[in-house]
């Protein structure tokens, strides 16, 4: 993971004709964590979006060298599989089948594994999002509100998960408005008027 890099010079970002921030300067390298806040609009999913390069900044400079994991919104999980199979079939796409269920483990759901998406609750689908993320092997993680609908003691596993991430070389680009754990990471505040 030694090359693995995030750098941002000068970015911004101009959605629907307003400016939600620009200027943006960041690096982040082995290791590196930042924890993006901001009130509800200020363009903290937007952020997350231009580093994942679904977005592109409206001015700047975005490089971004590594495998990324994006954990948004929508979990892109079959509704209809078993967990387990639905994890399968992303973590099939970065040949490491066989990741799933330690991955499921280490966010407490491995029970879980025969049970169909659609049935679970928010908190076990945001979970599950994130052995996705733990099982893809990526080594830059690109969490948008991670914490969304987790319980104290998950969102403690999650501040483990993320630090463990990074410990063995890993970056991890968080937005939240939930307070999360994350030692010696940059904070980057994103203004807007909400
Ligand atoms: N496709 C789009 N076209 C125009 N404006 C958009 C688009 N998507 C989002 N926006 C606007 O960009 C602004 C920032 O949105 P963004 O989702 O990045 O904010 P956020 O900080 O993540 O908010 P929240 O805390 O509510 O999740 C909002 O005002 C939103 O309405």
């Amino acid at each position: 993971m030694s090359d693995t890099r995030i750098r941002l010079d000068g970015v911004a970002c101009m959605r629907g004709g307003r400016m939600l921030f620009e200027g943006l300067d960041l690096s982040l390298a082995p290791g590196g964590g930042a924890l993006v806040t901001g009130p509800n609009g200020a363009g903290k999913s937007s952020l997350i979006r231009i580093v994942a390069g679904l977005l592109k900044a409206s001015a700047g400079h975005v490089s971004v060298t590594g495998g990324k994991a994006l954990l948004a919104e929508a979990a892109g999980l079959d509704p209809e599989l078993p967990v387990g199979e639905a994890l399968r079939f992303w973590a099939g796409l970065d040949g490491r089948r066989g990741s799933v269920e330690a991955a499921l483990s280490a966010v407490g759901l491995a029970h879980l594994a025969p049970v169909p998406v659609r049935l679970l609750s928010t908190g076990q689908r945001k979970r599950v999002g994130i052995a996705r993320v733990v099982a893809s092997g990526a080594p830059i993680w690109l969490l948008d509100e991670p914490a969304n609908g987790l319980d104290h003691g998950a969102i403690g596993v999650l501040g483990g998960l993320i630090a463990a991430h990074r410990a063995a070389g890993g970056i991890a680009l968080v937005a939240t408005h939930l307070p999360i754990r994350m030692q010696g990471a940059r904070e980057i505040v994103v203004g807007g008027e909400g």
